[in-house]
């Protein structure tokens, strides 16, 4: 049965990420948080996995959807995709990352509508020829951006840190002013940035956390906050999330799909 695309909301491209969720089952599990897909839905999108996707799927895949957004992971990036080596303790995920190399260099390409959240951000740095802070805790200088050591995700992902937004950016309008704050549950952070790259939201210790594709000719961004959570109280996730899902509807519009 053919899905008629002119009555299927625009379509949001969520990379999944790949976890060995049972030790006897070796094939491991193509998984996603719930919550980033139902954020996608709230904004009247469609989220869509692909699973098994790999780099060489991108070119087909890519075409049939209105925007990207580069979830968050547990996972890190591995460091071998920016010249150095992982450590022992990383949990690592090279099917993702074979993917969202090649995904966030074609997205902005082809003007795909992207947004990159926590691994997302560090996913779009890297691909762009940025590094990363493998421990930023460890960092002379830098805080320790990781989540509490608690159960509850409303602990873990409580508003931790301000940020310094770019006055006249995107950010300061979505938030309203040039200071917002945040959650925070990432052990990686943007070392050197990516080409193309400007910072428009920094933490107290001049972390870069927002970001900006300079020469993108469709919204593309970047945060190391999660802006999916429990965005129907924070104006500020809110915000921006509307603006992604404002440029999704735009781009299924163009493609004459709405
Ligand atoms: N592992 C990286 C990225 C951190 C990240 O994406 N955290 C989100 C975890 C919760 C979720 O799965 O959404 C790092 O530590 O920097």
């Amino acid at each position: 049965m053919l899905i008629a695309r002119d009555r299927v909301k625009p379509l949001v491209w969520l990379p999944a990420c790949h976890r060995h969720l049972d030790l006897s089952d070796p094939g491991g599990y193509t998984v996603l948080a719930d919550r980033y897909a139902a954020a996608v839905r709230a904004l009247g999108l469609q989220p869509v996995l692909f699973p098994l996707a790999a780099a060489e799927d991108v070119q087909a895949l890519l075409p049939l959807v209105d925007g990207v957004l580069l979830t968050g992971s547990p996972s890190n990036v591995d460091a071998a995709h920016f010249g150095a080596s992982a450590l022992p303790t990383d949990l690592l995920d090279p099917r993702r990352d074979a993917l969202t190399m090649r995904l966030v260099r074609d997205a902005l390409g082809q003007g795909v509508p992207l947004f990159g959240v926590c691994r997302g951000l560090q996913e779009m740095n890297v691909a762009l020829g940025g590094s990363l802070h493998q421990t930023v805790h460890e960092q002379p200088g830098l805080m320790d951006h990781r989540e509490p050591d608690d159960p509850d995700l409303a602990v873990q992902f409580a508003e931790r840190h301000e940020v310094l937004l770019t006055p006249g950016s995107a950010f300061a309008g979505w938030a309203g002013g040039t200071r917002a704050v945040v959650n925070s549950l990432h052990g990686q952070g943007i070392a050197r940035l990516g080409n193309g790259l400007v910072a428009e939201a920094l933490a107290p210790d001049g972390l870069v956390e927002g970001v900006r594709v300079e020469s993108a000719t469709a919204f593309a961004y970047g945060v190391q906050w999660h802006p999916e959570w429990r965005h129907e109280q924070h104006p500020f996730y809110d915000n921006t999330l509307r603006a992604f899902a404002q440029a999704c509807r735009a781009h299924c519009e163009a493609r004459g799909q709405s």
